[in-house]
């Protein structure tokens, strides 16, 4: 995207939640946008599935100008990119593999993925006839994955996936965002404040600050991976600097 800019009206005023940003994300690679609350992250990762239009400034994807589309073109541009939220937004009223398989019951995907493989995928097998009622966060969030990687998409967005999760529940999802980008080689970005998600998860990632890009950064992975260590090699690490 270049020079992406766009306003939003708040009670002080005019102000611009994206300010200049010009950014490029690599083909499959995991990219994280950082920042503090009311950063512009998510508005600026909405640009990319035109949930967001910028009010100047170019984006593009695979070559293609998102702003021009409209009609069909912009649906089959959104029908490649999947989403996955903070709060899940699963429907209360229906089973796991409802929720799942929702997306294949609004459009027609070229080649989407099975029922059977996402529910194994996301070690969601025996809980296909649960209600989200029932679920844990880390499940109900695994239920989003698999309902975003049913249809396939091309591009992964993440918007504070791990934020309503305990911090065990947080790397059990990172492990799963992990293993999906490498199974079905799909570009992701992830919006969070959680630096740690970043270290463990991205390859790279912007930094916003009050709408403006201010660095990107290339992350550094430890080379045992926080990911595999338990909460209590954790909360060591952390208090006690193990
Ligand atoms: N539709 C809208 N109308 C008015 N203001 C908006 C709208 N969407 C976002 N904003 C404001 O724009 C700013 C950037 O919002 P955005 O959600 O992109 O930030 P963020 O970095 O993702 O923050 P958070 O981590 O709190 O979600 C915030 O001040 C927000 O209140």
């Amino acid at each position: 995207m270049t020079e992406v800019s766009k306003s939003f009206t708040g009670k002080d005023g005019s102000f611009k939640a994206v300010d200049g940003v010009t950014l490029s994300i690599k083909e499959k690679e995991i990219f994280g946008i950082i920042g503090e609350s009311g950063a512009g992250k998510s508005t600026l990762m909405r640009f990319i599935n035109a949930l967001e239009t910028p009010d100047s400034g170019d984006v593009y994807v695979d070559g293609v100008e998102v702003g021009k589309l409209t009609g069909k073109r912009l649906r089959t541009h959104q029908k490649d990119i999947g989403m996955i939220f903070q709060h899940f937004n699963l429907l209360g009223n229906r089973t796991v593999e409802d929720n799942i398989r929702l997306p294949l019951t609004l459009h027609k995907y070229k080649t989407p993925l099975s029922l059977d493989e996402v529910l194994d995928f996301t070690g969601l097998s025996d809980k296909r006839s649960s209600y989200p009622a029932e679920l844990s966060g880390g499940q109900k969030q695994r239920v989003g994955i698999a309902r975003a990687l049913i249809t396939r998409p091309k591009i992964l967005l993440c918007d504070e996936p791990t934020s309503a999760l305990d911090e065990n529940t947080t790397y059990e999802i990172v492990d799963v965002l992990h293993k999906a980008q490498h199974e079905y080689g799909m570009t992701v970005v992830i919006v969070t404040h959680e630096l740690n998600v970043i270290k463990t998860l991205c390859h790279r990632a912007a930094v916003l600050d009050q709408g403006r890009l201010i660095d990107t950064i290339d992350v550094v992975h430890e080379k045992d991976g926080r990911s595999g260590k338990s909460y209590h090699e954790r909360v060591l690490e952390v208090l006690k600097g193990d």
